[in-house]
């Protein structure tokens, strides 16, 4: 299980465009349409089966939430910050 990152960390290591939020770390991505987001939201589920790490995704008209937090850890680890950035990668941003 991976350790806590301090609040220096987080702040470092958080992706462009993603923020903390107590225990997690958030981005909320808009699409052109509702479909497309699901898609996206079926990408997301797949890294995360992929890396056995699972945010909690909400899908909306047009956008899509992602959250991260290492529930075992209790709070934000190094795995949430690869999840992002993995997310990111496949998002192409
Ligand atoms: C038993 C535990 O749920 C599993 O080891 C995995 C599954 N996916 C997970 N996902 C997240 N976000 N945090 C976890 O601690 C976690 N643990």
């Amino acid at each position: 299980m991976a350790d806590l990152l301090s609040d220096e960390e987080i702040e470092a290591q958080c992706p462009d465009d993603w923020s903390r939020d107590g225990d997690e770390i958030v981005r909320t991505y808009e699409f052109d349409d509702y479909l497309r987001g699901v898609n996206f939201a079926q990408m997301v589920g797949e890294i995360a089966e992929s890396q056995f790490h699972h945010p909690e995704i909400v899908i909306r008209y047009e956008e899509v939430e992602i959250r991260l937090t290492s529930h075992e850890a209790g709070g934000i680890t190094e795995d949430d910050i690869e999840m992002a950035e993995l997310i990111e990668s496949e998002r192409g941003e």
